[in-house]
């Protein structure tokens, strides 16, 4: 489905939707117990897969208020202010069907070591992008710790298959790849008998995710470590000891607002708050989120921006904005809102260490070199950086193509706002997968949005 915006100046208040990093990681924490509330939950395409997930494996997950889901998938989970889940206590079932974790890479992956604990037999698989995604370290790294982990293709790819049971030990990892790797192992880790310790054999990308993880455990109670580091930037490993047991304090755990669905709405009141107004975005209060720092990458490009932290709201107002170079080793999911930053400032903006963007729902170094050029925008594309030459001169309207990724259409729509004439976007239906309220968000504000 195609979404049209014509150029629009915005003002207002929006809420920021709840973190899916947090969310998919609370409903498998809460599967890991014998049941937790999950509170202010994102609930969008990739965190049904990780509801499905939970329910194969002997649990469920309903909405607080309207007592049962419709069926017994969770694939049609309904919108809902708490999710109530009963766990499978550490110890999954094997799934009665082959697990479907459509677009979500972050549900593979971390299902992928809850598979491994089954006694059994599981298959996991998902869309054409899932399918094209690097599996490879973490099936070696089950082989590594006795578990018979396959990509049926053989090609480090889904569809997986994974026969557990897993009971611990030592194995070493990239972490150039995916961070989620990481996660999986921890998560699963704390109920084996024996605990997980991970080596990294080479630096950790994506870092700040870990300690999304970390935090998580935590609040439901779980230890687990960086080896060599206080935070997993600039760790050497991890170490989780085993026989633990999940349990949030109260048994609820309340999700807090995602930085990287804020990044669009920081992005579009820089480059098109009303000269008279501003955009104010609620619900951003400080949590492990690398994303936070659009915050500060927006003002060193000359944006006008107050974060009350404690209040956690954010004012944005338009400004003139300028190049800068800008290291995404640990932000991967920044790129596209930086590209588009990037391509409305002066001067060119370089984004470093973004290789393992290109691993994502696509590759989404080459998707916003291109469809910014479509728009009118110059850039340099190499392995490893994309460089953004902003200029005077106007992006203007087109027709351009989502990429079937939400960060690529929410990217090209803060793109939009500032085009000349009208925009064109396929795909628009995407954004379900993290920002569900995208659009009507954005109409909220003072887009021009035609659907
Ligand atoms: O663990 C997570 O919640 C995520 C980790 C990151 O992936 P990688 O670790 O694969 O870079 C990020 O891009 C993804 O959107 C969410
Ligand atoms: C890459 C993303 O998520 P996942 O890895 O879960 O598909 C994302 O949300 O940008």
């Amino acid at each position: 489905m195609d979404v049209r915006l014509t150029r629009s100046n915005l003002s207002g208040t929006v809420r920021a939707p709840p973190s899916k990093s947090y969310t998919h990681r609370a409903l498998l924490a809460a599967g890991y117990s014998d049941g937790a509330t999950v509170e202010s939950p994102l609930v969008s395409a990739d965190t049904r897969a990780t509801a499905r997930a939970v329910t194969a494996f002997g649990g469920s997950v309903d909405p607080r208020e309207g007592g049962e889901s419709t069926s017994d998938d969770s694939s049609d989970l309904p919108d809902a202010d708490a999710l109530v889940v009963d766990g499978f206590d550490g110890r999954p079932d094997v799934p009665n069907d082959v697990l479907d974790c459509a677009n979500s890479g972050t549900t593979t992956r971390l299902v992928t070591a809850t598979a491994a604990l089954a006694d059994g037999g599981t298959v996991l698989t998902g869309d054409a992008s899932l399918r094209s995604r690097p599996q490879g370290p973490l099936l070696d790294a089950l082989d590594e710790l006795g578990v018979r982990a396959e990509s049926t293709r053989g090609n480090g790819q889904a569809p997986l298959v994974v026969f557990g049971p897993l009971s611990g030990g030592a194995v070493a990892l990239p972490g150039d790849v995916s961070s989620q790797y990481v996660t999986a192992l921890l998560m699963a880790g704390a109920v084996t008998d024996d605990g997980i310790e991970v080596s990294l054999t080479t630096e950790l990308k994506s870092a700040p995710y870990v300690d999304i993880t970390l935090e998580l455990l935590e609040a439901f109670g779980i230890t687990a470590e960086p080896v060599g580091s206080e935070t997993a930037a600039g760790a050497e490993g991890f170490v989780v000891p085993g026989g633990q047991t999940y349990a949030p304090p109260d048994g609820r755990y309340e999700v807090p607002g995602d930085f990287s669905s804020i990044s669009y709405l920081v992005a579009g009141g820089a480059v098109a708050a009303d000269p008279d107004g501003s955009v104010r975005i609620e619900g951003a209060q400080p949590s492990a989120q690398g994303d936070a720092a659009i915050v500060e990458i927006a003002t060193r490009m000359g944006a006008s921006i107050d974060w009350d932290r404690e209040a956690g709201v954010i004012t944005v107002e338009r400004s003139s904005l300028s190049g800068i170079e800008i290291d995404v080793g640990d932000t991967p999911d920044l790129l596209p809102t930086i590209a588009t930053l990037g391509a409305i400032a002066d001067g060119d903006t370089r984004i470093t260490n973004c290789e393992h963007v290109r691993y994502k729902e696509t590759d989404r170094v080459s998707a916003m070199a291109e469809e910014l050029e479509t728009l009118g925008a110059e850039t340099t594309e190499e392995p490893d950086v994309l460089t953004i030459h902003g200029s005077e001169s106007e992006l203007r309207g087109a027709t351009v193509d989502g990429r079937a990724d939400h960060r690529i259409v929410m990217s090209l729509a803060v793109a939009a706002l500032v085009a000349e004439g009208t925009t064109t976007i396929r795909g628009r239906e995407h954004v379900d997968v993290s920002f569900p309220g995208f659009f009507e968000t954005m109409a909220s504000l003072g887009a021009a949005v035609e659907r």
